[in-house]
């Protein structure tokens, strides 16, 4: 009977073992026959990730130029691709949009966008479309866009205000808090009816309060954290990553939290006052039938709107001030265009900005060599599927390099060199910002998960760069020469300048125009 017992155990194992041989070899054999895109050769367990510098977008851009467009890399345990050409892009973001418009859940994700119960990092599914559609239908309407346009005057004159008191004073000028400081404002008080910085202030503490976690934020959700990669490294964790991500998060959710009991408090007192986008948020009903939306949710996307509108359009902005200081003749030519689009005896009202034809030019120029996301936010595709007769698997990670599409030599001329004519159409028709038909540019993406924003990241980029350039001139400090202004870069979700801009302003319109308020 033991001996009976033991033969059909040996008999099971063996054909156990036949098996999974088997199916190991055919998995090869699959893997041979579907080919991945050509990468750099990997290591064990790392893959690629120890060719990464602090500039991976430089080195997925010379991986490019090494292998071709589309290529292969490993990053731990996860799969990735990345790629400069446009065709490819159109093809991602296009063609196979619903393959690769998801998000990966990264650890930042999870911590810091509410289990990635936002639009931005959220996966795609029901909950992204909900989410994503009530930010269109109800935050970004022209209508209720066009509702804060006299918030947004306010704030353009206290941008020009501010120099102006600087500038008399003799003081250099930071532009990096200044820029900050008005695409913050316009953000706040459309999203919370509170300006954080200047006249109407809401308390100094608050504010410093406020972009300190702002900071921390943005800094942790752009981090290529190796937990993501490396699953034994999160037990490790030297840096004490998460345990940053955690403590930030808890004090996002404070902070979103008293927000959100201010408004509600407000409403029981019946206030009057205008309506912002969390008395938007609060008024709208939830899912499944209930009356109204979790404060999770609502705090998903105050952060979202925070997170997306300031940074970008305010990196933006300092790269293109850097630019046009360090290159005078450039903005002598925007200076010729907005005197003669808007005169010297009136300030830029936004109106104005569909004329100014040079300028926008300057700020596509800008993003082609400064875009404000590097990889966009890396995209994730939700099965297999083939690209350009190259196996893709499912969940690769997408790093769709926008700052080497803007410096690919195949598609342009100089890429190192700042010349905003060359977007100048032939006809003179109006040059639009955003990307065109053929995907030489990339700012706000395409596809189902491009930015909702755009118009209004648009308007609050030439708006800040139209009045400074109107109402001032500009030139490096401590007699620095416009050539010497510094513009490497810093990684990051965004992609700043590595240091602050630091210019002198010096007025150029009469007196009494630097008083008016709206
Ligand atoms: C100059 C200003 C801006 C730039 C350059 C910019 C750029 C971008 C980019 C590159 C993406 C990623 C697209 C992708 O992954 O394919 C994005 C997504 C997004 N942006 Fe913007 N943006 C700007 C302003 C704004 C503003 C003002 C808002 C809202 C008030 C906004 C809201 C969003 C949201 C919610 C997403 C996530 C979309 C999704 O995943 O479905 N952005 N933006």
């Amino acid at each position: 009977m033991i001996d009976l017992v033991n033969f059909i155990s040996i008999l099971l194992c063996s054909f156990l073992t036949s098996k999974i041989i088997t199916l190991w070899l055919k998995k090869g054999t699959q893997e041979q026959a579907q080919k991945l895109p050509p990468g750099p050769p990997r290591w064990p367990i790392f893959g690629n990730l120890l060719q990464l510098g602090q500039l991976p977008h430089r080195d997925f851009a010379s991986l490019c130029e090494k292998y071709g467009p589309l290529v292969y890399i490993r990053l731990g345990k996860v799969d990735a691709i990345t790629t400069n050409d446009p065709d490819i892009i159109r093809e991602i973001l296009l063609q196979q949009d619903e393959v690769f418009a998801s998000r990966p859940r990264t650890l930042a994700a999870i911590h810091l966008a509410y289990d990635c119960g936002d639009v931005a990092l959220a996966p795609l599914g029901p909950k992204w479309k909900r989410m994503r559609r009530i930010c269109m239908e109800h935050l970004l309407t022209t209508k209720r866009l066009e509702s804060f346009s006299s918030h947004r005057a306010d704030e353009a004159q206290h941008l020009v205000q501010d120099v102006w008191t600087m500038a008399r004073k003799g003081d250099a000028i930071n532009l990096r808090e200044v820029l900050g400081t008005f695409s913050m404002n316009n953000v706040t008080r459309m999203l919370l009816g509170k300006q954080y910085f200047g006249a109407e202030s809401s308390g100094r503490q608050e504010a410093i309060e406020f972009m300190h976690i702002t900071h921390e934020l943005f800094w942790l959700l752009g981090l290529i954290y190796l937990g993501d990669y490396l699953p034994f490294w999160r037990w490790v964790d030297p840096y004490g990553c998460e345990k940053k991500m955690r403590d930030v998060e808890k004090r996002v959710d404070d902070f979103h939290a008293k927000i959100i009991e201010e408004h509600r408090e407000r409403k029981r007192k019946d206030d009057e006052s205008e309506m912002d986008f969390v008395d938007v948020l609060l008024s709208l009903p939830g899912e499944d039938g209930k009356k109204q939306m979790d404060d999770k949710e609502i705090k998903a996307l105050i952060q979202d709107m925070i997170a997306a509108a300031t940074d970008t359009s305010a990196v933006t902005n300092e790269w293109a001030m850097a630019e046009v200081i360090k290159h005078p003749r450039v903005l002598y030519k925007i200076q010729q265009e907005l005197d003669t689009v808007v005169g010297s005896s009136r300030m830029v009202v936004e109106s104005d900005l569909t004329h100014l034809n040079y300028l926008r030019c300057v700020v596509r120029e800008i993003f082609r060599m400064h875009p404000a996301g590097p990889f966009l936010i890396p995209h994730e595709s939700t099965r297999a599927t083939v690209i350009n007769g190259y196996y893709i698997p499912k969940k690769t990670r997408v790093f769709i390099n926008t700052h080497a599409l803007g410096r690919n030599t195949k598609i342009w001329d100089d890429v190192g060199e700042f010349r905003p004519e060359r977007h100048l159409l032939a006809d003179g028709s109006r040059v639009e910002i955003s990307h065109g038909a053929d995907f030489k540019i990339l700012p706000f993406s395409a596809g189902k998960r491009k930015c909702p924003g755009a118009p209004l990241g648009v308007t609050l980029v030439l708006m800040a760069l139209a009045r400074l350039f109107h109402c001032f001139d500009w030139s490096p400090p401590d007699g620095l020469k416009p050539e010497d202004i510094d513009t490497s870069e810093v990684y990051g979700m965004t992609m700043p300048k590595a240091n602050p801009l630091i210019a002198v302003a010096k007025p150029r319109l009469a007196a009494h125009l630097y008083h008016w308020l709206h």
